[in-house]
């Protein structure tokens, strides 16, 4: 059995009296796609910047690539981060931003400068990769985001929301990249609250709710476990378990 590309062992974070991350426990096969759902204030976030060591557990422990994350160093040298803001440059063009982040992580040439090119063309930045990211949109910087979470061909890439901003034939490039990424042997780690996106991509999703991970499967055994029988969605799904029992059950 190969190592898990990611595994979490009771792993938990506090924020003073705020548990954001509850003892979540789980695994992450290596080359798949992991659909992390949750309604907001669940803990999405929190987890992530916990896998990519940006934040350190209250308790509990992770490895990711086969490192533990309190070896920041081992580990990212292994992922690539799209936060929910991604960190680049106003005054840079999108073709220095994506150069920087490839001199950063030591990327060789030739190579380097090809697979910046064949993004830029593969995400319609082609024309505009000499003009400075201050004057771009939305859409172009999510795509600039994902673009340098992936540049290095990472072991595991952590996106969060990666079809933020993009119009429909820019979230389906997105979509298909990260089937091919996954199809590479690359791991997702995907967090969205778009639920065809999950659908789609993932194989397996874990659903956190409040800090606690409620349910994981792939799309159709949770899709099964819904009430709405045959027909259920995801979104039944995800509804179903994300449902406040004790505020449901209290009198109106
Ligand atoms: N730096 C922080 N300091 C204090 N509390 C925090 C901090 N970061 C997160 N929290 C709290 O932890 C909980 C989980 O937040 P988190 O951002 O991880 O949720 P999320 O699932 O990513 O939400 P969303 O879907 O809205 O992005 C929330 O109650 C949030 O207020």
């Amino acid at each position: 059995m190969t190592t898990p590309a990611i595994e979490m062992d009771d792993l938990a974070k506090r924020y003073g009296e705020t548990v954001a991350v509850a003892g979540v426990t789980t695994s992450v096969s290596a080359g798949s796609v992991y659909g992390f759902l949750g309604p907001n204030g669940a803990g999405k976030t929190t987890t992530m910047r916990l896998l990519t060591t940006l934040t350190r557990p209250s308790s509990g422990t992770a490895r990711v690539a086969g490192h533990s994350i309190e070896d920041r160093e081992a580990v990212s040298a292994e992922i690539g981060y799209l936060p929910e803001d991604p960190p680049i440059y106003d005054e840079l063009t999108g073709r220095e931003q994506l150069e920087y982040m490839a001199g950063l992580r030591d990327l060789p040439e030739p190579a380097a400068g090809e697979r910046i090119e064949e993004m830029l063309d593969r995400f319609d930045l082609a024309e505009d990769a000499n003009k400075r990211i201050g004057g771009y949109s939305k859409g172009m910087r999510q795509k600039i985001g994902v673009i340098q979470a992936v540049l290095h061909e990472p072991a595991v890439a952590f996106l969060d929301e990666p079809t933020s901003g993009l119009d429909p034939r820019a979230a389906r490039t997105m979509r298909d990249t990260i089937a091919e990424l996954a199809d590479q042997e690359m791991t997702i780690f995907l967090s969205t609250h778009i639920l065809p996106v999950v659908d789609e991509l993932a194989d397996t999703i874990g659903v956190l709710h409040d800090g606690k991970l409620v349910a994981e499967g792939d799309p159709e055994t949770l899709k099964s476990r819904a009430e709405a029988g045959e027909s259920a969605t995801l979104e039944d799904a995800f509804l179903a378990v994300t449902t406040d029992e004790e505020a449901a059950e209290k009198p109106v």
